[in-house]
């Protein structure tokens, strides 16, 4: 099978929602009108964001995934995608696998895979993906103020426990505990409906990818404000809630949550529940936004707690 053969079997699908899709140097998409086109780009590399053993129905599923979590931090609808890819050699069931994995998220969320680059090289991955928000709704980072709550969604620390598991770095982990983490290493589930949800309540978001503390910290940064939060409120799977201190890294900066934190002022709390029962997310108030700058991760009796790091970073 040569590129195009593959191209064609397994990246080509009706696009109705583009004005043309694959097929020609480029594609030609179309916003809805008073709409804002918002892009984004994650690159996946194996050995870095992947084992070279993950099913590659995960990993299709992944690459799309990381991507609609950026449109869910922005409060956009995700539309379309693009897909670059290097494959070190043609193999078909790695091939169909994968694009099962990436066309069957991209159809609940009405994403259509409208281009891309195949080329022969590393295993690598990028995808780019492209949503649309009515003009001036977008969530931002900046934008938190002072006396704003600061919120999670879902739970922190379950793919930094897997990770960690595969890495051999925490031991005696039970199988099921283990299993669920896996998935949520594997499989992350992007907040679309959150994120759409929130638009109109929260004053700034972002997805946490690398770990809280550090994601934290461009919305403080952004803001030119502090914040401090505090451990024993993040939200996490009760096998780490009951070993907090231990594991807190894993849970306030071990990364790969793509879960959304936002700040919100104190009179949106009733909302925030309905938004909550409505997406169906679990939503956890964690800290609040002071004046100043800087994050701060306290402990029960409201001391510091020390991290080494706040989260993860390509160079550190
Ligand atoms: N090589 C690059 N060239 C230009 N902009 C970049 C590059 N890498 C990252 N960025 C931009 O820097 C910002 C932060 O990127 P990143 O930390 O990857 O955000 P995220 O966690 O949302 O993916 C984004 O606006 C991103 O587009
Ligand atoms: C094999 C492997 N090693 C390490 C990790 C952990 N890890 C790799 S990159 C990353 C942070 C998120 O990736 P990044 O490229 O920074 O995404 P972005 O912030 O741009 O969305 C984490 C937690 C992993 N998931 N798999
Ligand atoms: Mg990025």
């Amino acid at each position: 099978m040569n590129e195009f053969e593959l191209i064609r079997r397994h990246f080509t699908r009706a696009t109705p929602q583009a004005v043309l899709g694959v097929g020609d140097d480029a594609a030609i998409i179309q916003v809805a009108p008073g709409c804002a086109l918002h892009v984004s780009v994650d690159m996946l590399v194996q050995g870095r964001h992947f084992f070279a053993d993950v099913d590659p129905v995960s990993l299709g599923h992944k690459a799309l995934a990381v991507n609609l979590s950026d449109m869910a931090a922005m409060g956009a609808a995700p539309r379309w995608a693009l897909l670059a890819l290097a494959l070190p050699q043609v193999d078909e069931a790695w091939a169909a696998g994968f694009a099962r994995g990436f066309f069957d998220l991209a159809a609940r969320f009405g994403v259509e895979l409208v281009g891309g680059d195949t080329t022969c090289g590393p295993l690598t991955l990028s995808v780019t993906i492209m949503g649309e928000a009515p003009q001036g709704m977008a969530l931002r980072r900046s934008g938190a103020q002072p006396g704003d709550d600061i919120w999670v969604s879902g739970r922190l620390g379950e793919a930094a426990l897997a990770l960690a598991c595969r890495l051999g770095r925490v031991k005696d982990v039970p199988q099921d505990v283990l299993d669920e983490c896996l998935l949520r290493l594997e499989r992350p589930e992007p907040r679309v409906g959150l994120g759409l949800a929130l638009r109109t309540v929260a004053h700034a978001a972002l997805d946490v990818s690398d770990g809280l503390m550090g994601d934290l910290e461009h919305i403080l940064a952004a803001s030119g404000v502090g914040g401090e939060i505090e451990l024993e409120a993040l939200p996490t799977h009760p096998w780490l809630a009951a070993r907090r201190g231990e594991h807190a890294a894993l849970i306030a900066a071990g990364g790969d949550d793509y879960e959304l934190c936002f700040t919100a002022p104190a009179s949106a709390r009733e909302a925030l529940a309905g938004i909550a029962a409505q997406c169906d997310v679990a939503l956890s108030r964690i800290g609040r936004i002071k004046a100043g700058s800087g994050t701060c991760l306290l402990d029960k009796d409201g001391r510091a707690f020390p991290l080494d790091k706040k989260g993860y970073d390509h160079f550190a």
